[in-house]
């Protein structure tokens, strides 16, 4: 960053606008052209020289007018996407100087006065690329390696820029510019005006959310976004340091460097919680993109979303990899009010099998298949046991009549039925059933709570956060659920276009979707939890992770099931973690790497806190954990986090600084209060005309505000999971103003 005399006078200021607007008319006109243009070649069956590709392209890369056509038919449709709110199309630009052979870095090797080079060449720099007639870029796309001195030239190695300009606008419209000087001194026709584009977006009011910040990312920001894409590449950091708006920028630059791969394959992000998808929702498409998956932790596995917590003991049990022991034993054992003995007549024999053979032909199944495609070698199997208690006759005739037997058929259906992986978790609601399966590997008390939590999740008729990965575990043991063939559903399918999908076809184990399942059953909270199908999961080419040191190495697992030919993007700042076991969950991480190469990048600088904010968070966390990656935060504001006391028996303070910071700032408040107080806080959520929210501290990860009231900080820390590090969450969320209540104990 340069310091950015501000000297030029109102009438120069409106002078540049005027002469930057003039351009940007152009850029927009041409568009408007191009997208007419391209249409016709399009509907004359001309375009078969289009390319997948948008943005800007490289010189070798035009081959002719339908490519440039083609290219231009993309942009213009990706700028109808881009939402009138989003700033300009055009958001900066460089005048440098063309060094050619001479371009050396650092400065002091450049020739003397290398500014005052006549050689001149304006680059304008955008959302998406645009090339006039004759393919002479107008925009180059910020994504190109054309577009990168942009990020990468400081004062100290200029790369032959003497000025970055960032244009402020309003949809096609230029309302202001801020330039920084890169050269010792300015040529006498470049003007430099404005404070800076950098403290102009810091200072500014936050909305509800996320912007991208694709005008004034800073250059090591930049190195950490064009990192190949192959590998996994780590983005580490303190509170904001734009880790995840970095990692969002990152996505949208591979798309653009290797389209086919990464739009084909599918880019996935992965965040700690919906309010955090939401977010962040905006940033991708404000950049043009529109593929990119975001999910929540709760979202990852088809057909259950959910955003509700464990308690922080059960979430423990429940996110280490120990309960893969728990979970494998119940999804080998019985299957609860199945016959546990074998009756029936076959070939006019009687024939039965008790119990403990009926176990073994299970376990010796189950040794080799997947529960749900193994009906048929679990018959197999049977047949060969109850032949082996017969003996009589011919073999062949006995397994013939085995085989054809309906009395089979109904044992079969009610001893081996096909299992949907939920149903494993609601047999283990059953405390006994969950002390058999656990024993040895947890204790009494945390099999009882574990068994507590779901008949919890019954009662509510929603799954945990913590129960979607337990479900993707034994998705992948149990096998996709088979769906019976027609000519087997016969009555049930005739039920079906009677509009009374639900239970008949789950009895076969068959798919019911959210949107068929009739109100009757709706009401009833078990079947909610089994509502949708489960299918395979989904695959990636690159996964991007925020809030990777949240993840439990069960959540680990469930996202590396989505990965097997994925690269990756982790985001993540340790002090801040939720999840306890770091170790354990490294090593679950480093499996789902497996052997890819690995980079990492470091962000230290604050761009979100005030730093007089920072600094309380930071006295905060440094006693109790020493170790934090504490970043430095670059804006001063003057103002102090406030200190409050804070009545517990009526809690008005809340609505007193809720009123105070509404007067003081203009844009976004929240109440970050622990749960004991969240109903009685509830009514100021969306006080202000919508500006505030009251949250609980372990959904503010990752967000921000323009203000934010922490309540009770020592309750954060007794109820969070990760204690103090939640607390250092949510003393962080603040831009601008922060007061903390504390109450007399
Ligand atoms: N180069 C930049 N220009 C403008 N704003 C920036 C820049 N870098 C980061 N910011 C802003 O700083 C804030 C924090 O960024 P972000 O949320 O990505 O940080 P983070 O490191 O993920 O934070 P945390 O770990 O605390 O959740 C956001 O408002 C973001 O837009």
């Amino acid at each position: 960053m340069s310091t950015t005399p501000s000297t030029a006078t109102t009438d120069v200021v409106a002078r540049e606008i005027a002469h930057e607007q003039a351009h940007v008319d152009r850029v927009y006109a041409e568009l408007g052209r191009a997208s007419e243009r391209a249409g016709l070649v399009a509907q004359d069956g001309l375009a078969r020289g289009r390319t997948d590709r948008t943005g800007d392209i490289r010189d070798e890369e035009i081959t002719g007018l339908f490519e440039r056509d083609a290219l231009m038919f993309h942009a213009a449709r990706r700028q109808a996407s881009l939402d009138q709110q989003y700033e300009g199309l055009v958001f900066g630009r460089l005048d440098l100087v063309d060094l050619g052979t001479r371009r050396v870095d650092p400065v002091d090797e450049l020739p003397d006065e290398w500014w005052l080079d006549p050689d001149r060449e304006v680059r304008y720099i955008g959302r998406l690329g645009v090339r006039d007639e004759e393919y002479e870029p107008l925009v180059i796309d910020w994504r190109a390696p054309a577009a990168s001195a942009f990020y990468q030239a400081t004062p100290v190695q200029p790369q032959g820029v003497i000025r970055r300009r960032v244009l402020r606008s309003s949809g096609p419209t230029v309302v202001g510019v801020e330039d920084d000087l890169m050269a010792p001194a300015a040529p006498d026709d470049i003007v430099i005006t404005g404070d800076g584009a950098l403290m102009a977006a810091l200072t500014r009011t936050r909305g509800s959310r996320m912007r991208d910040i694709v005008a004034t990312i800073q250059r090591h920001q930049d190195e950490a976004i064009r990192a190949p894409g192959r590998g996994v590449t780590e983005i580490t950091g303190g509170p904001g340091t734009g880790k995840t708006v970095v990692a969002l920028h990152r996505a949208a630059y591979l798309l653009y460097s290797e389209r086919r791969r990464y739009e084909g394959g599918g880019v996935l992000v992965v965040g700690p919680s919906s309010a955090y998808t939401a977010y962040i929702e905006r940033v991708l498409p404000s950049l043009g993109e529109e593929s990119v998956l975001l999910r929540s932790l709760g979202d990852v596995v088809d057909a259950i979303t959910t955003g509700r917590l464990d308690r922080p003991e059960v979430a423990a049990v429940k996110g280490t990899l120990r309960v893969r022991e728990l979970l494998k034993r119940a999804a080998r054992g019985r299957v609860p009010d199945a016959p546990d003995t074998f009756r029936a007549f076959v070939g006019g024999q009687a024939i039965t099998l008790a119990p403990n053979v009926l176990d073994g032909i299970r376990r010796k199944v189950l040794n080799g298949h997947a529960r749900n495609a193994a009906t048929a070698a679990a018959r197999g199997m049977l047949a060969e046991a109850a032949w082996a208690t017969h003996r009589t006759g011919e073999r062949g005739d006995f397994m013939e009549a085995f085989e054809e037997s309906m009395a089979v058929d109904d044992f079969m259906e009610s001893w081996w039925p096909q299992v949907d992986p939920r149903e494993v978790l609601l047999w283990l609601a059953d405390t006994d059933l969950a002390y058999r399966h656990g024993r040895g590997v947890f204790n009494d008390g945390e099999l009882a709570a574990f068994a507590e939590s779901i008949r919890d999740a019954i009662e509510l008729g929603s799954w945990s956060v913590a129960d979607v990965a337990l479900i993707d575990d034994l998705s992948a043991r149990l096998g996709l659920v088979q769906e019976a063939d027609a000519e087997d559903r016969g009555f049930y399918e005739i039920d079906e276009l009677d509009g009374r999908l639900g239970a008949e076809v789950r009895a076969l184990g068959g798919p019911v979707s959210a949107a068929d399942t009739p109100a009757a059953y709706r009401g009833d909270t078990r079947d909610a939890l089994l509502r949708g199908r489960i299918g395979q999961p989904d695959e990636y080419a690159h996964i991007l992770v925020d809030e990777a040191q949240d993840l439990s190495p069960m959540q680990w697992r469930m996202v590396g099931r989505r990965a097997e030919y994925a690269s990756w993007t982790i985001v993540g700042d340790a002090a801040q973690a939720a999840w306890s076991d770091a170790a354990e969950a490294g090593r679950a991480r480093d499996d789902a790497f497996g052997t890819q190469p690995r980079r990492t990048f470091h962000l230290d600088t604050n761009y979100r806190n005030a730093r007089e904010i920072f600094d309380y968070a930071r006295d905060v966390i440094l006693p109790l954990v020493p170790d934090a990656d504490i970043p430095n935060a670059v804006r001063e504001t003057g103002s102090h986090p406030r200190e409050a006391v804070l009545s517990l028996d009526t809690l008005t303070d809340v609505t007193a600084e809720v009123d105070r910071l509404a007067e003081d700032v203009a844009g976004s408040i929240a109440v970050i209060s622990p749960a004991r107080y969240a109903a009685r806080l509830a009514p100021l959520d969306g006080a202000h005309d919508n500006r505030v929210v009251v949250i609980d501290p372990m959904s503010t990860k990752g967000l921000e505000w323009d203000a934010t009231v922490v309540v009770d900080p020592d309750a954060i820390v007794d109820e969070a999971p990760g204690g103090v590090r939640i607390l250092y969450v949510a003393l962080t969320r603040a831009a601008h103003r922060m007061t903390v209540l504390r109450p007399v104990r």
